[in-house]
């Protein structure tokens, strides 16, 4: 067996007995990274290591050390996979269209109540399904790489955080160098052929307001603090808007991913009130879901949110969505909206 198979083979053959561990592609990249090392202390940093931190601060984040760093070209990577995962079945139950409609509905209730009594301004409300599913991971994770090349493409496993998937269309902190990026990224809308989105008063004023928030937190801070868009941004079989926030700063990037974190694209406004709300109303765990990830070096570092992404278990999956509520929000929409979202994890089981 060549030395590079047979490498793989004893690492993914026996993954879960592994270190943490992250898979990933940048977007846009043909390169497929692992980084793999133990657990650092919080706060502690090393030359290189891999960033995983939840929605909730009563859920543990892990900084991966990445000791053990390996890359390959993607096909590369697919020829070496193929035997690995050969034998394993892709199966999911799907009949997920309906389910758990009417806890959403509910849930949503609650919070356009909280929205017309001006509690909060914005709120983003999610929801989780379990699927009786069967799948190698690194199986799902090579259909995200085939299918959604623009997204940052993870498969992440710690013994104390489980084994995640994903497909993120959403830069968190992006820094090289002094060089600093972040997207405002919110109000989505379903593919319909190559037809360019028309966008509601709702969908841009969700936007607007994560565009605001970013732009508020920054200024001071940073420097040369520039805005491009908002522009339609394609993810998958969805649209998003999508503004892009420039910066030149000196801070870390961990720190600044710190404080923009949870923005109003994954929590609400204002941040601590929805964020309270949001574990009270969501009746569920969001663990990772809408926290964020990515690999860190001393000059550059790669954070994203964590959206469009599965936890993977032996024999089920949990996928995770959720979506921007305001006043303006049509409940039949919103829902509709999920389960469009919800299609871009159920596609990696699919042909
Ligand atoms: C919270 C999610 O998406 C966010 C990112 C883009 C568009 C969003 C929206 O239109 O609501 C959300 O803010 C999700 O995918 O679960």
């Amino acid at each position: 067996m060549p030395e590079k198979l047979q490498q793989l083979t004893s690492f993914f053959g026996q993954w879960k007995q592994q270190k943490a561990f992250a898979l990933f592609r940048l977007p846009g990249s043909k390169e497929i990274h692992l980084w793999s090392g133990p657990t650092l202390d919080r706060d502690c940093e090393s030359e290189a290591f891999f960033e995983w931190v939840p929605f909730h601060d009563d859920t543990p984040s892990f900084r991966i050390d990445a000791e053990l760093q390996d890359y390959w070209g993607v096909e590369e990577f697919r020829q070496l996979c193929e035997p690995i995962t050969q034998g394993f079945t892709l199966h999911i139950e799907e009949k997920v269209e309906e389910e758990g409609k009417e806890e959403y509905l509910k849930g949503l209730q609650r919070c356009l109540h909280e929205l017309n009594t001006g509690v909060l301004e914005k709120v983003v409300f999610s929801r989780r399904v379990s699927l009786k599913a069967k799948a190698h991971p690194l199986e799902l994770f090579m259909k995200a790489l085939s299918k959604y090349e623009t997204a940052f493409c993870y498969w992440f496993h710690h013994p104390k955080a489980g084994c995640w998937l994903g497909a993120s269309p959403e830069i968190l902190v992006k820094s090289k160098g002094e060089a600093l990026e972040t997207f405002s990224l919110a109000g989505t809308q379903k593919a319909n052929g190559g037809e360019a989105p028309v966008w509601t008063a709702k969908e841009k004023r969700e936007q607007g307001l994560v565009t605001q928030y970013i732009q508020q937190l920054l200024q001071g801070k940073v420097d040369d603090l520039k805005l491009e868009g908002p522009f339609d941004a394609r993810a998958g079989q969805l649209w998003h808007l999508k503004t892009v926030v420039r910066a030149k700063t000196r801070l870390k990037a961990v720190d600044i991913a710190r404080s923009l974190h949870p923005s109003p694209a994954v929590c609400g406004l204002p941040k601590d009130k929805a964020k309270a709300f949001l574990k009270e109303v969501e009746g569920y765990d969001r663990a990772y879901y809408t926290g964020y990830l990515g690999p860190v070096k001393t000059v550059s570092a790669d954070l994203f949110v964590n959206l469009r992404c599965l936890e993977w278990k032996p024999d089920e999956v949990r996928i995770y969505v959720g979506g921007g509520i305001t006043s303006e929000s049509m409940p039949e929409k919103e829902w509709e909206e999920t389960c469009h979202k919800m299609n871009t994890m159920l596609e990696l089981f699919r042909d």
